[in-house]
């Protein structure tokens, strides 16, 4: 039997919008014993910065170019890591030495699968060094080396957390996760795992209230509640390449822009824009192997009501049910620092955090970078 190691996992996801921690006791198989999360909020000047890091990162042709000012972002988003390791070791009375390792996702600011170039900007020596505690970073790269697209690596984590859900959560069930963008995992009843994004989740709604209403979201889907859909402009998003090309399972944050502020008003734009995430959800789940029963949603955009409706009801039409994670005993706002936390300790022990059907690699493999500190 494999050891149970002590992992802390660290994720910045695609939404910019703070350092998720959350703890967890594993083996990296089977056994999972979920601990405390935090999360930290990051101040609207570094989403800026982390905003224009976007750009800046377009002119990247190989992995380990940082044009412009991004050496520095990536030193000051590492230093802000370690503060949220130490901060969340105090809150819980623990030490460096109460964790085995670490895993750090760092910020992406670059996915294009087709020409294997995904950037996560994240000094995990720095980490290390700073912390005390060995760190496992680009966990991406080498899945892209061995031909997949470097996403969705969640699916591992996915898998673990199946073999203990309740006995009301049918099968074939399928863990979505509305972040920045929306990615799904299916678990058949026969324990098969196909995973992929399934489209854009909460990014074009942030990018259409912050600059039409100056808020960084909507929350709970307020501002959508007051707006109606427009058909032609959801079709619009529907129609686009990705939902029927045979290479989708991996979006970049920019793959999909927010509309020209003509088009709409505030609340429809948000409206329409929340009914897309939970039409592209369904569409891209047309593509599995059988038609899910049951969908349990993490992410931020779980926390959206227009969002959580239009799926409850283009679900509730193929007869599958619509949960949270917190309906079947998990958490949806840690679980993906959970997962990092987990490929970690994978990562350690050499186990594969890819597989075909998550990310089109060509045979299961592992991947992550390990960082000691000294005297550890
Ligand atoms: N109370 C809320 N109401 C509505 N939406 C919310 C609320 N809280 C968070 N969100 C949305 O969730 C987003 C953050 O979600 P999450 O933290 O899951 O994404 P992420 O991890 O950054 O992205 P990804 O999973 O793509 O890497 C916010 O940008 C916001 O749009
Ligand atoms: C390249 C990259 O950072 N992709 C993220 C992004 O955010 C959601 C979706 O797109 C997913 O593919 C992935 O993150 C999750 C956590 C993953 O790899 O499973």
């Amino acid at each position: 039997m494999r050891q149970m190691r002590t992992a802390i996992g660290l994720m910045s996801g695609t939404s910019m919008d703070g350092i998720d921690v959350a703890l967890l006791r594993t083996d990296g198989e089977v056994r999972v014993v979920r601990g405390p999360s935090m999360d930290i909020a990051y101040d609207p000047s570094f989403r800026r910065r982390l905003q224009a890091a976007l750009e800046t990162a377009k002119a990247i042709e190989k992995r380990e170019e940082r044009p412009g000012d991004l050496a520095e972002v990536e030193r000051e988003l590492t230093l802000r890591h370690a503060a949220a390791v130490q901060a969340f070791l105090h809150e819980n009375n623990m030490a460096p030495a109460d964790i085995d390792v670490v895993g750090f996702h760092g910020q992406t600011v670059l996915h294009r699968p087709r020409q294997a170039l995904t950037v996560q900007l994240g000094d995990g020596a720095l980490l290390a060094r700073e912390t005390g505690i060995p760190v496992v970073f680009d966990m991406r790269a080498n899945d892209m080396v061995h031909g997949g697209q470097g996403a969705p690596l969640i699916p591992a984590y996915h898998a673990a957390l199946a073999r203990n859900l309740p006995a009301d959560c049918a099968l074939p069930t399928v863990f979505v996760n509305i972040g920045g963008i929306s990615n799904l995992t299916y678990v058949g009843a026969d324990g098969r795992i196909v995973a992929f994004d399934s489209g854009p989740g909460n990014t074009l709604i942030d990018q259409w209230v912050e600059a039409h209403a100056g808020v960084p979201f909507d929350q709970g889907g307020m501002i959508a509640s007051e707006g109606r859909i427009l058909p032609d402009l959801v079709a619009r998003y529907l129609s686009n390449p990705f939902f029927v090309s045979d290479e989708r399972r991996s979006l970049d944050r920019n793959d999909f822009t927010p509309p020209a502020g003509s088009e709409a008003t505030l609340e429809d734009g948000a409206r329409s824009l929340a009914r897309v995430t939970a039409a592209a959800i369904l569409k891209s789940a047309g593509h599995l192997p059988q038609g899910p029963k049951t969908y349990v949603v993490c992410g931020g955009g779980r926390l959206n009501r227009a969002i959580m409706g239009d799926l409850a009801e283009l679900a509730g039409a193929t007869g599958a049910v619509v949960m949270t994670a917190e309906t079947v005993g998990l958490n949806g706002d840690s679980m993906e620092a959970e997962a990092w936390a987990y490929l970690a300790v994978r990562s350690l022990e050499g186990l594969p955090l890819t597989f075909p059907g998550t990310t089109g690699v060509r045979m299961p493999v592992t991947g992550g970078v390990l960082s000691t500190p000294q005297h550890r």
